[in-house]
């Protein structure tokens, strides 16, 4: 069974089939945001999408939300299958975002406004949505005492307003999560916090796509199910997060598992090349023509000579 074939694997969740997004910058310009990229997140499992800055994570996380720049030029499949019937993200209403599919962001403070309380804006999500739960409900859920939803976001920790935004995100009971960076401005507890947060999401059913760049994290806490590992737009290898983590395939993974500060800080040894500039069919990293090859529950773009 190949990446691509990863339909028949999901009977409830997100399926992205061989998704290949351009942005194009000027005439003779182009970014080669995401190219070929396959991944499954089924109901009930968390699957972690890692690289670094600039990769492409971002892209893949926004054609899931139907909020990629209107002249991006997109091929590939994105899919919601919910108990088996399957919602084409890409042609289909944007109706899908927050009911289907909902976003837990980067940074929340610039996604709340500030200058209304959290409890308004919860109410609006909570109506726009026709969620079936009650604002105190929702607030319950994420750990955010309901004696703050009268505050404004900047009156809240970091922590509690990603809380906030998650609570959000949970309003339209969604199929599916895309949680892109959500711990990137919080210290190490409250990180955990929200880490364990998402695994509660999937554990009550959604699938999660958790876009992240700390393998630390994740090394630490062992809340992704599966692993896919991006370097320049491409996928390099998906797997188990436990064997991705413990024994990488591919020569970029070990590279960043080796970057990290508990593991000795090794300097990246080729920088992220310009998107802009990729040549075809080849493997920025390695600059070998490459195939993705599956060996049991394990994918790796390889050498293809
Ligand atoms: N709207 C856009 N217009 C033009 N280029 C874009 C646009 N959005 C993203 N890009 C480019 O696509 C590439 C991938 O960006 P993306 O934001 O997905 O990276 P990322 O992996 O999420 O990085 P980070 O970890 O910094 O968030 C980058 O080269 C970026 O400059
Ligand atoms: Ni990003």
């Amino acid at each position: 069974m190949t990446l691509t074939d990863v339909s028949v694997q999901v009977e409830s969740g997100l399926i992205v089939q061989d998704l290949t997004v351009r942005i194009p910058l000027s005439r003779n310009t182009t970014v080669h945001a995401a190219t070929g990229v396959s991944l499954n997140v089924a109901s009930g499992r968390i699957t972690g999408l890692a690289g670094e800055s600039g990769c492409g994570k971002s892209v893949v996380a926004s054609a899931v939300m139907r909020m990629l720049p209107r002249h991006a030029v997109v091929s590939g499949n994105v899919m919601v299958r919910i108990h088996g019937e399957a919602v084409d993200v890409l042609t289909g209403t944007r109706a899908h975002r927050g009911r289907h599919v909902a976003l837990v962001p980067q940074s929340p403070s610039t996604h709340f406004t500030p200058v209304r309380t959290i409890r308004s804006q919860l109410d609006e999500t909570i109506a726009t949505l026709e969620s079936p739960y009650g604002i105190e409900e929702l607030a319950q859920r994420v750990g955010l005492p309901t004696e703050l939803l009268d505050s404004y976001p900047h009156e809240l920790s970091g922590g509690l307003v990603q809380r906030a935004a998650i609570a959000a995100a949970l309003a339209g009971e969604p199929a599916v999560i895309v949680a892109d960076e959500p711990t990137a401005s919080l210290d190490r507890r409250r990180t955990d916090q929200v880490l364990d947060l998402l695994r509660e999401c999937a554990d009550a059913g959604a699938a999660v796509l958790l876009i992240t760049h700390d393998l630390g994290a994740l090394l630490r806490k062992d809340v992704a199910d599966t692993l896919a590992i991006m370097y320049a737009s491409r996928i390099v290898e998906v797997g188990p997060a436990r064997d991705v983590l413990a024994d990488p395939w591919h020569e970029y993974t070990s590279a960043l598992l080796a970057a990290l500060p508990e593991r000795g800080l090794k300097p990246l040894p080729r920088v992220t090349p310009a998107l802009t500039d990729l040549p075809p069919d080849v493997c920025a990293y390695t600059g070998a023509p490459t195939t993705l090859v599956t060996r049991g529950d394990r994918t790796l773009r390889e050498r293809s000579i």
